[in-house]
């Protein structure tokens, strides 16, 4: 359903984005993930066609997003970090004006207008002006705005940004009940959210595809495997020596707990072994008291962080190598 290869944007003489490839098959939504300035925006605006590529090729439903910015626009709903609303129309007067640009017929205009209402939850607010909405209820007309033609992508930067808990579990079930009869590509700084909604994720790090495949896989990919977070009291720096000589145990760390006396064990486990009742075997035979243990698996937050970081601590190097060469 949208198809991006080899897409890049220079501004002047800034890279946006540089050889950007991806797909996301219909129905699916595709959390597109990345660090400040890593270039979601830019892919976001170029998929939209409110922006030309510099190279490469982007098509929405078989359409170039470039060539036929026409068909484009009714193929795909766009929310921008921003959405431009106007404050002075009524919630629905706007989505009638929407509706007509985006080609909506006069006779299904009533009918696409007010499933679009419906299904953001914002029948209370219809005639009332946009200006008088709270931040929550503006974010829901502007994903109102995006879904009034029915396109079958859509695409949302940064849809719950600013919004308090409650509204924001409203706006991802929202996204979620679009899901299946929709193809959605979701920009976001926020992990769980990622989690919770999408199918799959890219990671885009300085303008580069990183890395697209599912929450799971990539989770499961990363080479520090799951644990186990043991509180204990005793002394921990013998445990961790005791620890450390089992079989499947990788890695073993000592942290203070917030309780006084006590300790956290954090135990790597080698991957695909469960050694959990050795480590209470050890413990107990030790005389340690073991107040908590829990499992721990490597979450998508520890993915983004190794995938994204890795170049940074690459220049690091280079850089101190650099110094180290003119001190010399
Ligand atoms: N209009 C512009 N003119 C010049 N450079 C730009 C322009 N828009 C974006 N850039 C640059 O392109 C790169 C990618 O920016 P972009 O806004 O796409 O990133 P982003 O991932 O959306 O960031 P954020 O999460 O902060 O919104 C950045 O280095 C940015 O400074």
């Amino acid at each position: 359903m949208i198809e991006v290869e080899h897409l890049s944007k220079i501004y002047g003489s800034t890279p946006g984005i540089a050889d950007v490839t991806f797909n996301v098959e219909p129905g699916e939504i595709m959390g597109f993930l990345g660090p400040n300035g890593a270039g979601k925006t830019t892919t976001m605006r170029i998929l939209a066609g409110y922006l030309p590529a510099t190279t490469g090729t982007a098509k929405i439903a078989g359409y170039d997003v470039h060539k036929n910015s026409l068909q484009v626009r009714q193929k795909i709903g766009y929310l921008p970090e921003n959405p431009p609303l106007y404050p002075e129309m009524t919630v629905a007067g706007f989505l009638h004006f929407v509706a007509r640009l985006k080609g909506v017929s006069a006779g299904d205009r009533n009918r696409q207008v007010a499933a679009a209402i419906e299904r953001c939850n914002l029948q209370e607010k219809r005639n009332v002006l946009i200006r008088k909405l709270s931040k929550g209820f503006r974010q829901r007309v502007g994903i109102a705005q995006a879904i009034v033609h029915d396109p079958p992508a859509i695409i949302l930067d940064e849809p719950t940004v600013g919004l308090d808990p409650r509204q924001i579990i409203d706006v991802r079930n929202l996204i979620k009940s679009l899901a299946g009869s929709h193809t959605i590509i979701l920009s976001t700084h926020i992990l769980p959210e990622v989690r919770m909604t999408c199918d799959r994720v890219t990671i885009i790090n300085r303008g580069k595809v990183v890395v697209t495949n599912t929450p799971d896989t990539l989770e499961a990919g990363l080479a520090e495997g799951s644990g186990y977070e043991i509180e204990i009291d005793g002394d921990a720096e013998a445990a961790k020596n005791q620890l450390q000589q089992l079989l499947n145990v990788r890695k073993v760390e000592v942290e203070k707990s917030v309780v006084e006396n006590r300790a956290i064990l954090k135990v790597i486990a080698v991957p695909g072994t469960e050694p959990g009742r050795y480590i209470v075997q050890v413990l107990v035979n030790m005389g340690i008291g073991v107040f908590e243990m829990r499992r721990t698996r490597p979450s998508l937050e520890d993915v983004f962080l190794e995938l994204t970081t890795e170049e940074k601590k690459l220049e690091a190097s280079v850089e101190e190598s650099q110094i180290e060469g003119e001190a010399s």
